[in-house]
């Protein structure tokens, strides 16, 4: 197939609440979702879900229509592409800004599942109908994080995660815990300690957490090695895992027991499954991360779940979770704490183009 138009939509979509880290708080959500056209007329889907501040990679939405303007689409239209594979080579005179491949990638991808007729899951190897949710708590005071998780308990969600940094930590999750003493509960740093923190991160583990997620640096796989000897909790590294090569080496050094595998972060759906089928192989355990995204790329998370070794539910939560109105239909929904992997074919859901023409502010157009 050859990729005949690209179109960039802009939009911004207001969180339900407003969600903090130990970087900042996010409230309103800038997206640019990207639609590919073949030959045929046939459309694919994907997202930059990069923030528009660099505060969780250096990537921005700013920075990533640069990529995909100046680079990416110039070098992808017109190309002859005979498998989803290919987008990366297609892409590798460009080095890094993965979250800018990864959307036009996701969205070949979906386009690519459609002409053969298969949904997503399927063309990936999937095999679950269902995938287990997850839900993030951002931090917040003790009692708005009760209250919500005990919400989200009664949303049927079967794993919790909550935001932590440093100071906001020891308290917090004692609190939680006298509360829900046996809740599949795990903590997310977002990379706010350093290894003069491990007397108080040592101290986490009398709480039985699931996993701590990348307590240190955002690039460090050295640090967390050594951690992870001290520690009796694992440790699941996120910001630090950027592409099957870092995979490999985190693996190998002990730096981590399980990883979070977020399609933006590591380029694509591609390279995605092969940090899968590494972990599979290695018997590492993964999950699928989120990224506070529209649906789109919610579905694209839908469906690399569905893949056999994604044993611990992701942060894939319903649509409701972070917005009134999702840019999908139907939206994504959670039952008894799971999502149905959905049977139509591509991502599987229909974009709600008349709502993203309410919403978008800007829409770029490339043609071969
Ligand atoms: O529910 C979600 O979409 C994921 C929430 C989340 O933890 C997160 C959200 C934005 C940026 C980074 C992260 C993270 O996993 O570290
Ligand atoms: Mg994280």
């Amino acid at each position: 197939m050859k990729i005949k138009e690209v179109k960039l939509h802009f939009i911004e979509m207001e969180l339900i609440n407003a969600f903090s880290t130990s970087y900042g708080t996010v409230k309103n959500r800038e997206l640019i979702l990207v639609e590919v056209k073949d030959e045929a007329g046939l459309v694919g889907w994907g997202e930059v879900v990069a923030f528009s501040t660099p505060w969780y990679t250096e990537e921005t939405i700013q920075t990533c229509f640069h990529m995909l303007e100046d680079f990416l689409i110039p070098a992808l239209l017109g190309e002859e592409i005979k498998h989803p594979n290919d987008v990366a080579v297609v892409f590798s005179g460009v080095k890094r800004n993965n979250m800018a491949k990864a959307a036009l990638e996701c969205a070949v991808w979906d386009l690519y599942a459609k002409q053969k007729r298969v949904t997503l899951s399927t063309l990936l190897g999937g095999t679950r109908k269902t995938v287990e949710a997850g839900v993030v708590v951002g931090i917040s005071d003790l009692s708005s994080m009760i209250n919500s998780i005990e919400q989200h308990v009664k949303e049927g969600y079967k794993r919790f995660k909550i935001k932590i940094k440093p100071g906001i930590d020891y308290e917090l999750i004692k609190g939680i815990r006298k509360h829900f003493p046996t809740l599949p509960l795990m903590a997310d740093a977002n990379s706010a300690y350093t290894l003069q923190d491990i007397d108080g991160l040592k101290r986490l583990d009398e709480y039985n957490l699931m996993m701590i997620e990348q307590p240190l640096g955002s690039d460090d796989i050295v640090d967390h090695a050594y951690l992870q000897r001290e520690l009796k909790t694992p440790i699941c590294l996120d910001e630090s895992i950027v592409s099957y090569e870092d995979a490999r080496k985190a693996i190998e050094l002990g730096s981590c027991r399980v990883i979070n595998v977020k399609i933006s972060r590591v380029g694509g759906l591609s390279e995605a499954k092969r940090i899968h089928d590494l972990c599979e192989q290695k018997g590492v355990q993964l999950w699928v991360g989120g990224m506070l995204e529209s649906g789109i790329s919610r579905a694209h998370n839908i469906a690399l779940a569905s893949l056999p070794h994604f044993t611990i539910p992701g942060d894939i939560s319903a649509s409701a979770r972070y917005w009134n109105q999702d840019v999908i239909i139907p939206e994504v929904m959670v039952d008894k704490g799971d999502i149905m992997v959905p049977t139509r074919s591509g991502i599987g859901y229909e974009v709600n183009e008349t709502y993203i023409q309410q919403i978008e502010k800007q829409v770029k157009q490339y043609t071969l």
